[in-house]
Order: structure tokens, then C-alpha cells, then sequence
């Protein structure tokens, strides 16, 4: 397994992070299943001896680690996984070290030349750099055949034996990174379809890059806020793990996550209330009055950084949502809806479910709502709630 190397302009000699644990991936860690299992609640979950015959430790600190949940010890999703996830998220710990860095913001101006641009879609400087270390990560794996993210106009074939295909948002939010304000990385993971291998490599990239959100075999993001945050799902559930800065790993903080089938908070820039066609005005205001299915006033939260406003939805509920024509269906829409289906939510277009969707061009937009069943239910009874008029907002 390679350990990467962090060369950047503001680190004067290359620097390794988070050498791996030796100990890497556990294979006795019993306790993790049984409450993987009995999604036994929050809370940094420990091995320890349960009984005179079973020991439970998993190596040096007792804890599950992501990768021992990945690997034999916990749900054994296969080599070639474990190797890629441990590229993957070897690679957001470096972006989650970039974000923080005191030396971002100089970065920016090294890469933009000092002009950030006006346009909001134009890829911000760390996006491009978050890019190149995923890039970077996913070629180092040997288990990629194709990357396609939101930065790259088309897909990147990367090896012809790689088992995976994987769809990226490198850093999301990131017009948010010189207020400190969180930002993350989505990630899909899809098996590379081989009856395409004979096809040239460019098209083959394409088809491989548009398969249905219904295909995904991990799906996962990373939050860059005051802690960061690896959540995944592998299919049987979603889970979230709490980046440990002294260690390196990231340890199983939220196994088996649900998200309450009705929350009492909506997510949404309410400066295009004027854009909203009729039916989502009135379903807002109708929550927000207290006039909903759910007889109580709903409180309003938007952060404007898509994996930060879902992360709370996901673990407090309520409905997130964009309903222009704005994010992307293959790195961020079928990504998330795959984890909060994951978790007992929804993930809509607001008519369609997300993951049956299937994706005909590579930076395909839509409207996006995602969260609790029933609020989203709900949403979707109100007909028309998908915003056509789409200016360009500045900000
Ligand atoms: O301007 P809006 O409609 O509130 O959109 C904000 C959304 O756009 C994003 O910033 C993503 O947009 P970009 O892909 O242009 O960076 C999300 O993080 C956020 O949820």
C-alpha cells in the first residue's frame, strides 16, 4: 500500500500525514458488529472485553477505525475496496490539512493569479487543487478505472484493470473557505462496467461515469468543519467516523445513522422566494407558520454549503434542499441520496426519487431535495416545487 506525500507550495520539503497504523485493518473486532448491528446510538464506540472468550480490542487503541470497519474485522467489503477507501480518505485528510491551512488564501492567489473571478461556477483554486489530490489518491490506488468530478470537463481514464469507477465533488462549498466556513468532499463509487471494455477509452469513460445513482456501491462524503467528518455507506446503512487529529484515523463516531422520519427544520436560500414557483412558497410557509402536517413553526438553517447543511439534516432532519436547476446528479445528488436512503430519508428531484434518475450528461443539473420521509413527502405533495427560473444569482 503506497503512503502519499503532501508537496505543496507552503511546505518547503515533502511531508508525510497520518503515517497508517500498523495495525491496519483490524480482524477481531466482534463488538463493532454486534453494535453495527443493534445500531446501538451516538457516540465514540469502543471495543472492549465482553465476555471471558471474546476480546475485542482492535490493535493499539481500541477503537473502530473507518478502515477497520471497511476491512475483515468489520463488514470485509473486499480488498480492492479497502485499498481504495484508504486512498480516498487519505486524500480528504489532506484537503481537511489544506482548508485549515494558514496558507490557503496565499495559495489562491498563487494559482488565480490573484483574481478569483466573478463567476460562481468558475473553479475556485483550492477546488482545482482538492482535484489533483484525488486525482493523485485514486491513480496511487491501482484499483481506478475512471474519475469523473464536477472540476474536469470530462471523465479521466486512469486504468484499464481498475475495478472502480468513481464520481467526485472535490471540494464543495468552497466559496466559503476564506470565512473558515465548513466545506466538503462527495464521493460515489461504482463498479466499472466490463462490457463496455472493448469501447474506446473516451467513450467508455463517458457510459461508465453515467450510470444510475441506483448502481452506487459506496457513497460517502467528507466534512471540513470543526471536526472532520468521513460519513459512508457501503449499502447497509450509513455510517459517520470523527477524524482522531492525534492518530490520524478516522474512528466510528455514528454507526448506523437515522435520520428522524420527520425533522422541524428546511433548508433553503429563501432570497429566490420570489423565483419559487407557487407550490413551494406555499409549502414554506405553510411549515413555517406551523400549518403543515406537523403541527409546530419549522426553523430555518442554510449554511450555502451543501455538505454542511446535509450533515445536519441527516442527523437532525427536516428537508434540504436547491430547488433551481444547480447542483449535479452524478457527484452530488445521487452521492447523497444514496447515504440519506441509506439512513431511512429521501432523496428528491421534487417529482422523482434521485437514484432512478438515470444521469444522460456528465454535469447534468437539477433541483435537489433531501431529508426526513415524510417532510419530503410532504414537499412533494405541494406539485410544483421546482424552480425554472434560474438567473445566475452573484452570490
Ligand atoms: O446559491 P444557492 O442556490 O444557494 O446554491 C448554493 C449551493 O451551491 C453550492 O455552493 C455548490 O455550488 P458550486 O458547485 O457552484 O460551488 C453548494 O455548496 C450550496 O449548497
Amino acid at each position: 500500500m503506497q503512503i502519499q506525500s503532501l508537496t505543496s507550495p507552503f511546505f518547503h520539503s515533502k511531508t508525510t500525514l497520518f503515517p497508517p497504523k500498523p495495525h491496519f485493518p483490524s480482524p477481531n473486532n466482534l463488538l463493532f458488529r454486534q453494535r453495527m448491528a443493534s445500531g446501538s446510538g451516538f457516540g465514540l464506540v469502543r471495543s472492549e472485553k465482553v465476555s471471558s472468550l471474546t476480546v475485542l480490542d482492535d490493535g493499539a487503541n481500541g477503537f473502530s477505525t473507518l478502515m477497520d470497519y471497511a476491512g475483515k474485522g468489520g463488514l470485509n467489503v473486499g480488498d480492492d475496496l479497502v485499498v481504495l477507501l484508504y486512498h480516498i480518505q487519505y486524500a480528504c485528510k489532506r484537503i481537511a490539512s489544506l482548508v485549515a491551512s494558514p496558507f490557503n488564501s496565499s495559495l489562491g492567489k498563487q494559482i488565480a493569479g490573484g483574481n478569483i473571478g466573478s463567476d460562481r461556477d468558475a473553479p475556485k483554486p483550492l477546488d482545482t487543487v482538492s482535484n489533483e489530490i484525488i486525482l493523485s489518491s485514486l491513480q496511487h490506488s491501482g484499483k481506478v478505472a475512471v474519475m469523473a468530478s464536477e472540476e474536469d470537463d470530462s471523465s479521466v481514464w486512469i486504468n484499464a484493470d481498475g475495478p472502480f469507477v468513481v464520481v467526485t465533488d472535490p471540494l464543495d462549498g468552497s466559496r466559503n473557505i476564506d470565512a473558515s466556513i465548513p466545506t466538503g468532499t462527495i464521493f460515489g463509487i461504482y463498479r466499472r462496467l466490463v462490457e463496455l471494455d472493448h469501447l474506446p477509452e473516451e467513450e467508455k469513460a463517458l457510459l461508465n461515469s453515467l450510470q444510475s445513482g441506483s448502481r452506487l456501491i459506496v457513497a460517502g462524503y467528507v466534512l471540513y468543519s470543526s471536526a472532520t467528518i468521513f460519513c459512508a455507506s457501503f449499502g447497509s446503512g450509513t455510517h459517520a467516523f470523527t477524524l482522531d487529529h492525534s492518530t490520524g484515523d478516522f474512528v466510528l463516531t455514528h454507526p448506523n445513522i437515522k435520520i428522524p422520519p420527520r425533522g422541524q427544520i428546511y433548508s433553503v436560500n429563501d432570497a429566490r422566494y420570489f423565483d419559487w414557483p407557487e407550490g413551494l412558497r406555499k409549502y414554506i410557509d405553510t411549515v413555517r407558520q406551523g400549518k403543515g402536517k406537523y403541527p409546530k413553526k419549522y426553523s430555518a438553517r442554510y449554511i450555502c454549503s451543501l455538505v454542511a447543511d446535509f450533515h445536519r439534516t441527516l442527523l437532525y432532519g427536516g428537508v434540504a434542499m436547491n430547488p433551481r436547476d444547480h447542483l449535479r446528479l452524478v457527484y452530488e445528488a445521487n452521492p447523497l441520496s444514496f447515504l440519506v436512503e441509506q439512513a431511512g430519508g429521501k432523496g428528491s428531484d421534487g417529482k422523482s426519487r434521485i437514484l432512478s434518475i438515470q444521469p444522460v450528461k456528465l454535469h447534468q443539473r437539477l433541483p435537489l431535495f433531501l431529508g426526513s420521509s415524510e417532510d419530503v413527502e410532504e414537499l412533494e405533495s405541494y406539485g410544483d416545487v421546482q424552480q425554472k427560473v434560474n438567473p445566475g444569482y452573484e452570490v
